[in-house]
């Protein structure tokens, strides 16, 4: 086919427009439509014009699959997809959301909630670029990341996925869609999608509008407030990534004032699209049209009518999509969805594709190949780590700081259910969707940093669960205790005790009671820390969730680096409190937001 949408010299609004001119209804809907890859076969792809497959938290070629086995994968996808009659290539996604996550050897960052604690828009930038190259290194073309959420209630179970409840350290941290996607140049048009070149990929905000503001934090409920708050509060952040030529967006499943987001018309069309100007595709959430029903899923034509008329352009479909290709069809040939309105999602998709350079490259770059845990990331993840840590109590008396700690003492006790689990540092969204425990990638735990950075002299003893035994018969220097949250995602997620799990508090408790101890809690989100706990410890450090470089933990409390990390969040008293706002009848926290001691100045 020789024509103008194959001339990568030609504007992309052209070729936009020529290849339309020349798709079918079929193709259209193809285009529309995102499936999970264990679904996908070369037939669908190129005979139902497939516009994009995904990986579903962990879903790869199998278990412990490298980089290179996962592009050996992707590659096949897409030459099943140039073979279809207009040969339009197609986007694959995955969930790298601190990381290439999914992939076995990755660096994995911090969680957000980590790097908001960093409010370092530099360093967020230059996670987002390592991502991207450890990403296309897989083969894949598409992550949905950032999450742009402003958690308003630690209870909610992706609390950690965002970055502060604060709108504005949200704001600042979309600086990471510039590190993914790359810098748009001067004179960039506004709401284009953008996408630098074979070392980026195409970005996704989410979830629109308003996720981390249910009632009581509850997962995919209802978020009841004013239009004025909901665009201050929540929307704001999307204008930075629109500023930036964000190329997708995904609908949340939550709902605003009782209307599901995906059905919303106002937000997704007369907002996004038209006020804001967004020009990308808004991408449905996995079975965002199934949940709109009850019981989920029933009802879907009618539920595809309403999405797609609200202003979804790509349905994550992502398994029964015979059915939802059929009812599509009917919708438009019936005339209850227009074929405007399918001319205008097709067109918002090929303009991200063109964008992407997908019609010129479509298949992986294996020169990528060794960025993949290469050295530079893991020693930018341990960056992140390190500015990650916010400090919040050091020594029972100001005048005598406990931290940091000395790196020759005589023996030291590590302890805790967190100490040695490179899972458990990770969090979800690693390996699987809803994480896992034990040595589960390349990375190093908080253990292995502390014999790393002690002297050889050094005695480091080691138990998960220390023995009463053990803590009266040795002389230990100090303790360092690590305990805190056992991976979760989403809904699986949500806590309304938010206790530290696993005994944490009898463990600190038992070895505090002895031995001076440091305290690292490993969590998505602040803990109840009763008065008598913290009373009875030396030092509190809060970790989040580091990720794969343990490292980034000891250089702070042994003294190489100094804290920087403020807390992203309020730190509750009592979760009868939350959730903890700046109107006037909220409670005090324990530590405010912004909080966090350093060894130069105190707070
Ligand atoms: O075990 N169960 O019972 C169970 C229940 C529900 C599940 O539901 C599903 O789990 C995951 C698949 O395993 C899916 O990722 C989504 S989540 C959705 O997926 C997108 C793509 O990954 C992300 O970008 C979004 O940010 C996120 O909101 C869904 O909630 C899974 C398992």
């Amino acid at each position: 086919m020789n024509c103008v949408c194959q001339n990568p010299v030609e504007p992309i609004e052209a070729r936009v427009k020529d290849l339309l001119s020349r798709m079918t209804l079929k193709e259209k809907i193809g285009q529309m439509t995102q499936i999970e890859r264990r679904v996908a076969t070369s037939s669908a792809i190129k005979n139902l014009s497939i516009g994009s497959i995904l990986s579903a938290g962990g879903s790869g070629p199998f278990e412990n699959a490298l980089s290179s086995d996962w592009a050996d994968m992707v590659d096949g996808f897409q030459n099943s997809a140039l073979e279809s009659r207009l040969g339009i290539p197609l986007i694959y996604g995955i969930d790298a959301v601190h990381g290439n996550n999914s992939i076995y050897g990755a660096t994995i960052f911090p969680h957000n909630i980590g790097l908001g604690a960093s409010r370092d828009a530099d360093l967020a930038e230059r996670i987002g670029a390592a991502t991207a190259l450890e990403v296309r290194a897989s083969g894949t073309h598409y992550t949905f990341a950032p999450c742009v959420a402003v958690c308003k209630d630690p209870r909610w179970g992706r609390c950690y996925e965002s970055y502060s409840e604060d709108t504005e350290v949200v704001r600042k941290m979309t600086s990471i869609v510039s590190g993914l996607q790359g810098q748009p140049p001067e004179g960039h048009p506004r709401g284009y999608p953008f996408v630098a070149g074979r070392n980026n990929v195409i970005a996704c905000a989410k979830h629109f509008v308003g996720d981390g503001g249910t009632d009581n934090g509850v997962n995919e409920e209802d978020t009841k407030t004013s239009y004025e708050d909901l665009e201050r509060t929540h929307m704001t952040p999307y204008l930075d990534c629109i500023s930036q030529g964000i190329s997708t967006v995904m609908a949340s499943y939550s709902s605003w004032n009782g209307r599901k987001l995906h059905v919303d018309h106002f937000l997704l069309t007369e907002v996004l699209k038209e006020k804001l100007g967004f020009k990308g595709f808004l991408i449905s959430d996995w079975e965002g049209l199934d949940r709109l029903s009850h019981p989920r899923g029933s009802n879907y034509r009618s539920s595809i009518a309403s999405a797609i008329n609200a202003g979804i352009d790509m349905v994550m479909v992502p398994f029964r999509f015979e059915q939802f290709l059929q009812d599509l069809t009917f919708l438009v040939e019936s005339g209850e969805v227009s074929i405007t309105r399918i001319d205008d999602a097709v067109e918002r998709i090929l303009r991200v594709k063109f964008a992407a350079g997908l019609f010129e490259h479509p298949l992986s770059d294996r020169s990528l190949l060794d960025k993949v845990g290469c050295k530079l990331h893991r020693d930018l993840a341990r960056e992140a780590v390190r500015k990650s840590l916010v400090l919040l109590k050091n020594g029972r008396d100001p005048s005598k700081p406990f931290l940091p700690l000395n790196k020759i003492p005589q023996s030291i006790l590590v302890a805790g259910t967190h100490a040695d689990n490179l899972g458990y540092q990770c969090g979800g969204w690693t390996k699987k969707w809803n994480g896992c425990s034990g040595k589960i990638t390349i990375g190093t735990t908080l253990l292995e940093a502390v014999k790393e950075a002690v002297g050889v002299e050094t005695e480091v003893i080691y138990e998960q669960h220390p023995s009463k035994d053990t803590i009266e018969h040795n002389e230990f220097s100090f303790a360092i205790v690590a305990v805190g949250e056992e991976p979760y995602a989403e809904t699986f997620g949500d806590n309304s005790e938010l206790v530290i799990p696993m005994n944490g508090a009898d463990i600190i408790s038992l070895v505090a009671e002895k031995i001076p101890t440091l305290v690292i809690l490993i969590s998505g989100r602040p803990l109840v820390l009763e008065p008598w706990l913290l009373e009875k410890i030396d030092a509190l450090v809060a970790a989040w969730l580091p990720g794969s470089e343990g490292q980034g933990i000891t250089d702070v409390i042994f003294g190489d680096h100094d804290f920087k990390g403020r807390l992203p969040v309020s730190w509750f008293k009592s979760v009868e409190h939350l959730p903890i706002s700046n109107r006037v009848n909220s409670h005090d926290p324990m530590f405010p937001l912004g909080f966090g001691l350093t060894y130069n100045k105190g707070e």
